[in-house]
């Protein structure tokens, strides 16, 4: 995710690459692979100069987060600030690990910050204030679009968004599938489901109708849509992306509270 988020940032050209320090716990290989890729600077966790970053982005798994808090806990500066993409990750948790006051904001993209189109949630913490709420929303839109929602909606966001590329990717998985076993290539069978889902959602995007209203324009009486379109209920179409959201956004409640804060003195 860390280098989806570099990837869009730099192809932004709003975020200049030396203004980027990537660094993680052990893999070199991977930090030097992404300082020649980006020409972003890259260093080792005990070769950073904390005094000069401005904004922390974490972006390890869930699993990791109270280590890394500790660690550098010691080493912040008040004005700093913490963004965390960590799914299921509250602010209050993390809060409960930092100095008093310390700045968070919990970010939630997705995967398409590779290529600038991210949907991204921004969810800021007790003690963050506006001006960084928003330059962290001006850093989320340099690899796409970026919404300040509250916390509480964090999960459903999640749910869609954070997971959603992945359930795009099974229906295209499906769509290839077929387009093969009835005898296209395969390139040709992808490159067909693709434009498909851009164009649709280009649709949605660029014109006033609903999906409900553009489903129905596509639908004639009797006609393939139609068909397609009573095999997809008949399998429980609609039903499966529903349930599909619903578990994300359940796993996502479920990992926040498997993370309860932990109340620990502040310096
Ligand atoms: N994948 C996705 O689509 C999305 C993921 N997220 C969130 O992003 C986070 C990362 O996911 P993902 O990119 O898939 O995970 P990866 O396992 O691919 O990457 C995790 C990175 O964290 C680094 N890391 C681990 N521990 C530390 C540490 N103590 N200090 C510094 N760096 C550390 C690892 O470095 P090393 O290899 O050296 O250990 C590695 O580079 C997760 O919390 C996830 O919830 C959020 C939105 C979407
Ligand atoms: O699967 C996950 O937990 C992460 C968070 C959202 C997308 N990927």
């Amino acid at each position: 995710m860390a280098e989806a988020m570099i990837s869009g940032m730099v192809q932004s050209n709003q975020v200049t690459p030396s203004q980027i320090i990537v660094s993680n716990r052990s893999n070199t290989n991977r930090l030097n692979e992404l300082k020649y890729k980006y020409g972003i600077q890259a260093k080792k966790r005990e070769d950073l100069d904390f005094a000069t970053i401005d904004l922390f982005i974490l972006a390890m798994k869930p699993k990791d987060i109270d280590s890394v808090l500790e660690s550098i806990r010691p080493h912040l500066y008040p004005h700093q600030t913490i963004i965390s993409v960590l799914a299921g990750i509250t602010t209050s948790h993390m809060e409960s690990h930092l100095p008093d006051k310390q700045q968070v904001i919990r970010v939630m993209p997705n995967t398409s910050s590779m290529i600038g189109e991210s949907a991204t949630a921004i969810a800021p913490g007790t003690h963050a204030p506006k001006d960084r709420v928003y330059l962290t929303k001006a850093l989320m839109e340099s690899f796409g679009e970026a919404y300040i929602i509250d916390e509480d909606q964090m999960d459903i966001f999640t749910g869609i968004a954070g997971s959603g590329p992945a359930y795009f990717y099974n229906l295209m998985e499906h769509i290839e599938q077929a387009g093969i076993e009835a005898g296209l290539e395969g390139e040709l069978a992808r490159s067909i489901g693709a434009q498909t889902i851009l164009g649709a959602a280009k649709m949605i995007q660029e014109r006033s109708e609903s999906p409900t209203e553009l489903r129905e324009n596509v639908t004639s009486p009797n006609g393939t849509t139609a068909a397609g379109l009573e095999e997809l209920d008949h399998h429980g179409g609609g039903e499966a992306i529903a349930a599909a959201v619903k578990g994300a956004t359940s796993r996502s409640k479920e990992m926040s509270k498997q993370m309860k804060p932990t109340l620990v003195a502040t310096k």
